[in-house]
């Protein structure tokens, strides 16, 4: 009977409670003290091996704690901390949050020693990385210890762990050359300091050590195939006892297959969940004295395994006589932490789930399974899937015939973009530059507990709504207050962008702990769409119309988009992507006309997801944008030309999506420029870009307040870009993480900023 062992690539880092975000605030606010931090952060690491072990993982990860971001650590670990940061030798944690978060002045100071890494998505998931900034001359050298530290960490608790970096081809790929040079050329000085990383562990004892290059999921051309046998040839050579294991995830090897497996290392992780189809050619050409990792459990969704299928993919697997392991697909930092606290989800759906302990439980059972002695065990999953396929709660007929119904509706035109703008600039009467922002106001503590009260029944429905009013009033008062031209309500009754409207709609189910990482302290607890959707009720229409009560100037009505709502929620297996789409488009559609029904003279759509969810396949992706641009606009179908639609997408890369926001065909779109200097606008000129354009003006991502002065130059410099008729003047993305003192003087700022460039325009004419 053939062996197996378990390994895991990564536990999620925050804390079954959150409490390394809690543990971060405090620290930030200077609530507690580093020392305070640490040791916060050492009981959870310790806590999380612990866990692993006793669920009887045999190659358990260390060093997949970060305090802000794992390509962060990565940066500082290589020594290639921006010159900006000022400090030489060992990268303190004042640096370090620097560089995540930008200096916390509340000035006018426009040096570049204030500015934050840029920040961009990790592949298709929602959690974003701190992108590395290289030129020619970086220089690479050990300049943290924090991967060594923590595997002594462990040993001193009697675990021996598997250390786990980002491999150095995918460190390349991920960083940004900021002086037009070829980054991969940074390999040749690169690799040294990855050996000496290498040696200093194996020095240390580790038996294990795991390198990501997840690059190996994506359309490689042959110069990075070349690198990356390289790079293992000589990192190979660098260690003598300690094995590597380089892991591939979120994707199939298919054209790299050969590269990977050919790979001069001593493991190899596959993903095959998203992987699948890599199974039958993969034993072919492995050599069998590699350590062959089977990522069957999938780290990127929260459904059960289904262990028959999978039991059929490692049975392809077992004549072969490598070492194999039973793993999940990818890090479990994607998954939330356990289903434990779950008591408010009904115990069928529940039965449904698995979190990542009982993913850990998964790989037991399917290790017992394998061993012969788990038979009950195979038996009671087989009919909780075959249940599960005959669940009335899945379907929804009146949806289904929807749905087909609607076939077509997404090419329902308005007239063309010349002439609606027409008709909206006659309704709205806007000035030159129209301000606005991106939707969600700051939400301090106390609309938090009342949130919270609420859910908890503390406070009945008539309490919290009056809180809600209250907050909402205040919202529309301070952009009267600073002159905004377009309004909006704030979002204050919404705990999320996706969460809000997966509570209100039909199909969806909600955990209370489920929180997922996406970037630094914040997390996100995505909705768990099951079963078909629809709209019971109005969503929006009540907060929105009370609010455009409010004020005499436009109010802006805010709905998430459905390729949003798809991307950002833990969705069903079992219906097509694009039909699931297509469902919540239509739920979507109910709600946009309802707003023009009640008087409210602009939408805006947020789809800050559509270009996350690209694939990472050239092939796949035309088809993934036509079914997501057809449902973008089947949310929107059905208004009149004189209702102004606005769409936002907060992402710096739209090279590749541009013929696609194109016909996405929003009035307005408003999209996150400010980290990346507005060269993104680029494309937009390239391609004479018709309708109108708001890039952020400032970072909302940082708690600086930005001066009247940047923001006015940041304007002039849109106007080399886009014709001013076009532009509109809006921070860079939502509100809702910032307090409330800093975004007024940002706003007032932007304000200001907006008013001067206008009176020079004034002047000039
Ligand atoms: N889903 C999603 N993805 C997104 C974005 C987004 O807005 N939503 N924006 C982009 C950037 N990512 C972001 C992700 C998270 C947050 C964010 O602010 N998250 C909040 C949580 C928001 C939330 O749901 N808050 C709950 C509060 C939950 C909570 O903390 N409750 C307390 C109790 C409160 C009390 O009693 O005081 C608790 O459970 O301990 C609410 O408002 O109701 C956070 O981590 O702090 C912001 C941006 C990309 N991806
Ligand atoms: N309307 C949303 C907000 O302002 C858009 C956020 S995009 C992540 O929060
Ligand atoms: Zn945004």
């Amino acid at each position: 009977m053939k062996d197996y062992k378990i390994n895991n690539l990564g536990f999620p880092r925050i804390g079954a409670d959150r409490e390394l975000k809690k543990a971060l605030e405090l620290f930030w606010s200077g609530s507690i003290t580093e020392i305070e931090l640490k040791s916060k952060s050492a009981l959870l690491r310790e806590q999380h091996w612990v866990i692993q072990q006793e669920a009887g993982v045999d190659l358990i990860p260390s060093n997949d704690f970060s305090y802000y971001d794992q390509v962060l650590d990565m940066i500082c670990l290589l020594g290639c901390v921006p010159e900006r940061f000022k400090e030489a030798g060992p990268v303190g944690l004042d640096t370090y949050f620097e560089m995540a978060r930008g200096q916390h002045c509340c000035g006018s100071d426009l040096s570049e020693g204030t500015r934050a890494l840029e920040m961009t998505k990790w592949f298709d998931s929602n959690y974003h990385y701190l992108v590395p900034e290289l030129n020619e001359t970086t220089e690479f050298s050990i300049r943290s210890t924090k991967i060594f530290d923590e595997y002594q960490e462990a040993l001193d608790l009697g675990i021996k762990t598997k250390p786990v970096l980002i491999g150095p081809v995918t460190f390349l790929f991920l960083s940004k050359s900021f002086d037009g040079s070829d980054r991969f050329s940074l390999l040749e000085k690169l690799l040294p300091v990855y050996g000496e990383i290498l040696q200093r562990l194996e020095q240390k004892g580790a038996e294990w050590i795991q390198l990501d290059e997840p690059i190996f999921s994506m359309d490689l051309d042959e110069n990075t195939k070349r690198l990356l046998k390289k790079s293992y040839e000589y990192l190979s050579t660098q260690v003598s006892q300690t094995k590597l294991l380089v892991a591939n995830y979120f994707g199939d090897l298919d054209s790299n297959l050969e590269e990977f497996v050919s790979l001069p290392v001593d493991g190899l992780h596959v993903d095959l969940v998203r992987g699948v189809k890599d199974v039958s050619t993969f034993f072919k050409s492995v050599d069998d004295t590699k350590l062959i990792s089977l990522g069957v459990v999938n780290g990127r969704n929260i459904w059960k395994n289904n262990y028959t299928d999978t039991l059929e993919i490692i049975d392809q697997f077992k004549h072969l006589k490598n070492q194999l392991c039973l793993s999940p697909s990818c890090s479990l930092l994607h998954s939330p932490y356990s289903l434990r606290p779950e008591d408010d989800l009904d115990e069928e759906l529940k039965s449904w789930l698995a979190f990542s302990e009982e993913k850990l439980q998964e790989l037991q059972d399917l290790k017992l399974i394998l061993s012969g002695k788990g038979n009950a065990l195979l038996i009671a999953n087989r009919e909780l899937h075959e249940s599960k396929k005959q669940n009335e709660r899945l379907f929804n007929k009146q949806v289904r015939i929807a749905s087909e119904e609607s076939r077509g509706e997404e090419f329902l035109t308005r007239s063309p973009f010349k002439e609606r703008i027409i008709q909206q600039n006659k309704s709205l009467k806007l000035p030159l530059l129209p301000t606005t922002t991106i939707g969600s106001f700051p939400q301090d503590k106390e609309l938090r507990r009342q949130r919270a009260l609420f859910k908890k029944g503390i406070i009945n429905h008539e309490q919290y709504d009056s809180f809600i009013a209250g907050q909402i009033a205040k919202d529309v008062a301070l952009q009267e207050k600073i002159g905004l031209d377009v309004l909006v309500h704030g979002e204050a009754e919404r705990n999320d962008m996706v969460e809000y409207f997966g509570e209100k709609l039909e199909g969806f189910a909600f955990s209370k702990k489920a929180w997922v990482q996406s970037y630094g302290s914040r997390c996100v607890k995505p909705p768990i769409l099951f079963g078909d959707v629809s709209r019971k009720v109005a969503m929006t229409v009540q907060w929105t119309q009370y609010a455009a009560s409010l004020t005499t100037k436009p109010m802006k009505g805010m709905l998430t988009g459905p390729v949003t709502i798809l991307q950002w929620s833990f969705v069903r297996e079992d219906l097509s992507r694009e039909e699931v789409t297509r469902q919540i488009a239509l739920a979507i559609r109910e709600e946009t006309i309802d707003l023009e029904h009640a008087g409210i003279p602009i939408i805006q759509i947020d789809e800050p997801a559509i270009r996350e969810g690209l694939p990472l396949r050239d092939q796949q992706k035309a088809l993934y944008l036509k079914w997501a641009v057809d449902a973008f606009r089947l949310s929107a179908a059905g208004v009149q030309s004189s209702t102004q639609i606005h769409t936002h997408m907060c992402y710096s890369d739209f090279n590749e999506i541009m013929d696609s926001v194109g016909r996405m065909d929003a009035d307005v779109i408003s999209i996150e420029a400010s980290r990346s200097d507005m060269e993104l606008l680029e494309v937009f000129k390239e391609q004479c870009y018709p309708n109108e354009i708001g890039p952020g003006v400032y970072d909302i991502h940082s708690p600086r307040v930005p001066s009247v002065e940047e923001i006015s130059l940041k304007i002039k410099s849109i106007l080399d870009y886009v014709a001013i008729e076009q532009v509109w003047i809006n921070p860079d993305c939502g509100l809702k993480t910032r307090g409330l003192v800093e975004v007024e003087a940002a706003l007032q700022n932007m304000q200001l900023a907006t008013e001067s460039v206008r009176a020079g325009l004034l002047q000039l004419a």
